[in-house]
């Protein structure tokens, strides 16, 4: 029976995810973790979520605490705390002011919960991954973030739509960064296991309005409703339940590569990964030329910007929270 902490989780996505997580047969407690002065809202929140376990006769426990020592003892700690981006932002616009409040939750994680796995939700969510590798002082598996899946997840239903089909038959996977150099595996892409080339109907398939789509998916959400909270609350409820569940599922996420995408390396980005209990573990793959090119590119401006955002917390003594 396990533990969920969620650091952020007064935010719109924290506390759906909250929500969603709290149905996982095998979580146990969920507690919600805040800043110091947010006590009355964690208090009113977390009395809110008890009310709808009854409703739904769910036995999981729930608790809030704003005090670091209560990290100790989560089997899994989510980190959705930061700013979210405003229509006319780019989510690379938030790396250096997230990653303050990223960098000091990592350090307190580090200290209290060394034995975690820890979940970055939070944006530009590669680059705040390497941020908080980098700062929990924990190995390279047992870190990851959401990467591409909700990416993946959004093409997925464009194709399923487009083709008429249950989402259930669709598989496909987009890689590199949660972002606009994102790059889509058409190459992986199957329909009812049919590999999607092998579909006459492939070649009128709209890929460039497709991925057009889901490039924007995020802004215009965010432009139209403020936020997006039901995609990204379930798509971090299904990592959750594949770790809980120890599924060895192979999901996209944001993990540290090394070798396994050719040559490319030392860097958090998106990449298929199989999910168990104990972490995130990269699948060695091979991609066209084509889409090697477009993937390199994405993990080149990744890199960079996580090393300026090193560069920038080094020089600052103080962290954030
Ligand atoms: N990776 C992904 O696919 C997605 C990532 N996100 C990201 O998740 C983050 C949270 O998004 P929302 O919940 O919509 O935002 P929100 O504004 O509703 O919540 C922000 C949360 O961060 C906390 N926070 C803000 N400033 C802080 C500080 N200085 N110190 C400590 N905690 C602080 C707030 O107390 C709150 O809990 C954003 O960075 C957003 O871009 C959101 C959706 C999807
Ligand atoms: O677009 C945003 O800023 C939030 C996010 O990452 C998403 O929903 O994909």
């Amino acid at each position: 029976m396990v533990k969920v902490t969620i650091i952020g989780a007064t935010g719109q996505v924290g506390s759906y995810a909250a929500h969603a997580i709290s149905q996982i047969p095998h979580v146990k407690e969920v507690s919600l973790f805040g800043r110091d002065g947010n006590q009355l809202y964690l208090e009113g929140l977390s009395r809110d979520l008890r009310d709808s376990f009854a409703a739904r006769g769910t036995n999981t426990r729930i608790s809030w605490s704003c005090d670091e020592k209560d990290l100790r003892g989560s089997e899994i700690i989510i980190l959705a705390s930061g700013a979210p981006r405003k229509p006319d932002q780019n989510r690379l616009d938030l790396a250096v002011d997230n990653a303050r409040i990223v960098a000091g939750y990592a350090e307190k994680i580090g200290r209290n919960a060394s034995e975690t796995l820890l979940f970055v939700v939070s944006n530009p969510v590669d680059v705040m991954t390497g941020v908080a590798l980098r700062y929990s002082n924990l190995p390279p598996h047992r870190v990851f973030g959401l990467g591409t899946h909700l990416d993946s997840m959004r093409l997925k239903s464009c194709i399923a739509e487009f083709f008429n089909v249950h989402v259930s038959e669709v598989h496909t996977r987009i890689i590199g960064e949660h972002g606009d150099s994102m790059v889509p595996l058409w190459s992986a892409t199957t329909i009812g296991g049919i590999q999607i080339n092998n579909l006459p109907a492939f070649s009128h398939i709209p890929k460039d309005e497709m991925m057009e789509r889901v490039k924007t998916s995020g802004s215009l959400i965010i432009r139209n409703k403020g936020s997006t909270v039901y995609g990204p609350g379930d798509a971090i409820a299904t990592i959750i339940r594949t770790i809980v569940e120890d599924e060895h599922r192979i999901l996209t996420v944001s993990a540290f590569i090394q070798k396994e995408v050719h040559d490319i390396g030392s860097v958090c980005i998106g990449v298929p990964a199989r999910i168990t209990r104990g972490g995130a573990f990269p699948v060695p793959i091979k991609l066209s030329d084509d889409e090697l090119e477009a993937f390199r590119l994405s993990t080149e401006q990744i890199r960079e910007i996580t090393h300026l955002v090193f560069e920038q917390l080094e020089s600052e003594e103080i962290l954030s929270v």
